[in-house]
């Protein structure tokens, strides 16, 4: 299984639960804006602790009865929902920023299609190009898994379709497992292995 998640936690005036089990490929979490999305997120990058549950990754308990890894032995790529690019460097230093030795950084801008940005300032990038790099970036960590929040929001047609396409080109070829937010239900239709949707 990719993803095993039963979590609770209360947020102010919030209960965020989630219970769900996911096989290979893309998981979808769908669901109202309030709703926890992105606090589930959190709870499996371990940026957030639950009350309590338990979260099982690839087999591997990073939370649960006496578990608790720490976040930078998780091994998640966050890509968050702001692409978080570093603005005082240029795009290849954001990629190389935490690249694990051995994977390579010309195969993840080739299929991202990002090669041609190595030089170039976040600022001067646009939307969809900022993802894609955000997205190569948390790749060349090396991940055990990828979180994305909504890697696709307030993109054009144009660009979503750029990058919907590394999001499965990184499920189908390099079979990473992937947990993605989104409340766009085309986009959770075509990337999605499997819907989950979270409800109040
Ligand atoms: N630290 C916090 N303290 C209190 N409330 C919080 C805290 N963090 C998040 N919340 C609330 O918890 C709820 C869930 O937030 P979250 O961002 O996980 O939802 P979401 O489903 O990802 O929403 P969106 O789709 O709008 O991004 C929201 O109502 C939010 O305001």
């Amino acid at each position: 299984m990719s993803f095993e998640i039963t979590v609770a936690k209360r947020l102010g005036e919030i209960d965020v639960a989630l219970e769900m089990v996911a096989g290979d490929g893309a998981t979808v979490l769908f669901g109202p804006s309030g709703v926890g999305k992105t606090s589930v997120l959190n709870m499996v990058a371990g940026l957030l602790r639950p009350d309590r549950g338990r979260i099982v990754v690839g087999g591997e308990m990073l939370f649960g009865t006496g578990v608790d890894v720490p976040i930078e032995r998780r091994r998640a790529g966050y890509v968050f929902q702001e692409a978080r690019l570093f603005p005082h460097q240029c795009v290849r230093a954001n990629l190389t920023y935490g690249a694990a030795a051995g994977v390579d950084v010309t195969t993840v801008t080739g299929f991202l299609g990002i090669d041609d940005l190595l030089d170039r300032w976040p600022r001067s990038l646009s939307g969809g190009e900022a993802r894609r790099v955000a997205i190569g970036r948390a790749l060349l960590s090396d991940p055990a898994f990828l979180l994305l929040d909504e890697p696709l929001s307030s993109l054009d047609r144009a660009r979503r379709e750029e990058v919907m396409r590394g999001i499965e080109h990184i499920r189908d070829v390099l079979t990473l497992p992937i947990l993605m937010v989104t409340h766009d239900p085309e986009e959770a239709e075509r990337i999605g292995t499997r819907i989950v949707t979270m409800a109040r």
